[in-house]
């Protein structure tokens, strides 16, 4: 049973249960030009400039000069039984993260406050200081303020009871559903569906986000009127995007003569009267919070795809998986915490060595639209330029998240993270346990060549001819999962997320709002309207493609 709740500050978790919040000393956090941020902001200072002097040992003299290297950075964490008793293996060990870099960072999280924004995140408090509102995505998964917490059961509720209904055949036979939805309210439910739902899934699910017809053509022709469900995905129910391409999905089912056409959407938003308005009737309008963001969503009624494909268990599997993070999150302090240790990593590479970028490379088909997801997530996220208090930040934010799958990311893009100019710290995620029944050598040869690429990477190999010459002493973690399941999938991407909000904590940003979008939106918008002035070779551009005003 998914159900616990979480302590003010960085005490341990307790199941069932809501500490007190009242009393907890310091200033509010988030007031622009307080006193408290000037001193906050010569401590954070201090910090850097502390990391930046710190000598930078190779990995091979950091692995030589500490025995104990691969115990203090190679963690294994117990998801739990509720979560399917697996394990995951982080192993930052292949990272120039040493024990002098640790204290560092953990003077530059003190500085930050991290162990207090971790609890206001957790709390529920208004986090997202831009846009006034708390993220409580963990809640979704039974981790957090009580009263968001007994609100998601009530909504999870209401998600599993028509789950089984459409199980039971309450919308007569029901084999397909086109899942309609973009960023936030797509790339969670379509990786979920790929890596999960790929054998004895109880509904093919087809996910279609891009606004180009090609898109839901293709689900289309897959999936026939009779036996078909539409979910419309949409946090805001105003997605351009999601709305087109609903209304197409509704005249498919209606020219194919499916007699209540209507009485086959489903909407999953947080603007439930919208979607009334919209004509989805009460009974399957499936909410979640205002407080749940787009790319935190998956957790929410967002993931109905995902509960319809696996059924309730697996789904309520999934969220345990997250849950176990959320609760190791909560209580574990310092580089013993799996996400904030990742975090000192991705900050030493981004702000101490000037990487760019960060690769992540699952070493599992199923597990190929995570750089996607993750792009969305990381990006979106901490792609930002302003300080939580509004103020320039003074360095790099968010890495560019790019990446791909093993194999074939090998044979392709490696060359450069093995010879190139650029240093890519590389994450590489792989299961112990085969996805397949084929012949077992498909899997051998996969783990052993994703082992092979960290250690060639690490050591790299010399040769007087500089063409054949390896520089070495490239990084990579990896995260190594017993088998890839619902509570494991839903582990590797709460570890994700806090692995971006401890990011955006040690940077001082605001993770939770997305106003780069918007610009792009607006100006779409006023093309169609017509009469708008553009640059000329917009307009141009425009004339060329008939769609000068
Ligand atoms: O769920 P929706 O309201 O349709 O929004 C879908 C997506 O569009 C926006 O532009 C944001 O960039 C995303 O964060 C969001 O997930």
């Amino acid at each position: 049973m998914l159900r616990c709740t979480l302590g003010p500050r960085a005490g341990p978790v307790h199941r069932g249960r809501q500490i007190s919040t009242r009393g907890r000393p310091g200033p509010p956090r988030f007031q622009r030009g307080s006193c408290a941020n000037v001193s906050t902001n010569s401590t954070v200072q201090a910090a850097w400039d502390h990391l930046k002097s710190l000598p930078k040992p190779t990995l091979a003299d950091l692995f030589a000069a500490d025995p104990a290297r691969l115990e203090t950075f190679s963690t294994r964490l117990e998801l739990g039984e509720e979560a399917g008793g697996d394990g995951i293996r982080f192993d930052w060990s292949k990272t120039h993260l040493d024990a002098a870099h640790i204290a560092g960072f953990d003077a530059l999280a003190a500085a930050r406050d991290f162990a207090g924004r971790r609890a206001a995140l957790l709390n529920g408090e208004k986090i997202n200081n831009t846009e006034g509102r708390a993220a409580e995505h963990t809640a979704q998964r039974g981790v957090g303020r009580e009263s968001s917490v007994e609100e998601a059961m009530a909504l999870h509720g209401r998600t599993k009871a028509l789950v089984e209904a459409i199980h039971e055949g309450a919308l007569g036979p029901i084999h397909h559903l086109i899942h309609i939805g973009i960023g936030g309210s797509a790339l969670g439910p379509a990786l979920a569906i790929d890596a999960l739902a790929r054998h004895g899934a109880h509904v093919h699910v087809h996910v279609v986000a891009n606004i180009d017809g090609c898109a839901l053509e293709a689900a289309l022709a897959k999936a026939d009127p009779e036996t078909t469900l539409i979910a419309v995905a949409s946090k805001t129910f105003t997605t351009i995007e999601t709305m087109t391409n609903a209304h197409s999905a509704l005249n498919w089912l209606k020219e194919a003569g499916v007699e209540d056409p209507y009485g086959r959407v489903v909407a999953l938003t947080a603007s439930p009267d919208k979607a009334v308005e919209w004509g989805v009737d009460e009974t399957r309008v499936l909410p979640f919070p205002e407080s749940v963001g787009g790319r935190y969503s998956l957790w929410s009624s967002i993931g109905f795809p995902v509960a319809l494909a696996l059924g309730w268990d697996g789904f309520t599997e999934f969220l345990e998986g997250a849950a176990a993070i959320d609760r190791h999150f909560a209580s574990a302090e310092g580089a013993e915490n799996l996400p904030l240790r990742a975090a000192y990593g991705d900050q030493f590479y981004s702000r101490l060595m000037g990487c760019q970028t960060r690769a992540c490379f699952a070493y599992d088909e199923r597990l190929a639209l995570l750089p996607d997801y993750l792009q969305q997530l990381e990006m979106e996220s901490n792609g930002k330029a302003v300080t939580f208090d509004g103020a320039p930040v003074d360095g790099p934010t968010s890495a560019i998240t790019w990446g791909g799958v093993g194999t074939d990311a090998q044979h392709a893009v490696f060359q450069l993270l093995h010879q190139g100019t650029h240093v890519v710290p590389v994450d590489f995620i792989t299961s112990i346990a085969p996805g397949h029944d084929l012949d077992p050598a498909h899997h051998r040869i996969l783990l052993m060549n994703c082992f092979a690429q960290g250690a060639a990477l690490m050591a790299g190999r010399h040769s007087d001819d500089g063409a054949r010459s390896y520089p070495g002493n490239r990084p990579s973690a990896t995260m190594l999962i017993d088998d890839l399941s619902p509570g494991t999938l839903g582990a590797l991407i709460a570890f994700h997320e806090h692995r971006t909000f401890a990011n955006a904590v040690l940077l001082g940003i605001n993770p939770f709002d997305q106003f780069g979008v918007e610009l792009g939106k607006e100006i779409a918008k006023s093309i169609e309207k017509g009469g708008a002035q553009f640059d000329p070779s917009t307009t141009a551009l425009l004339a060329e493609a008939g769609l000068s005003a």
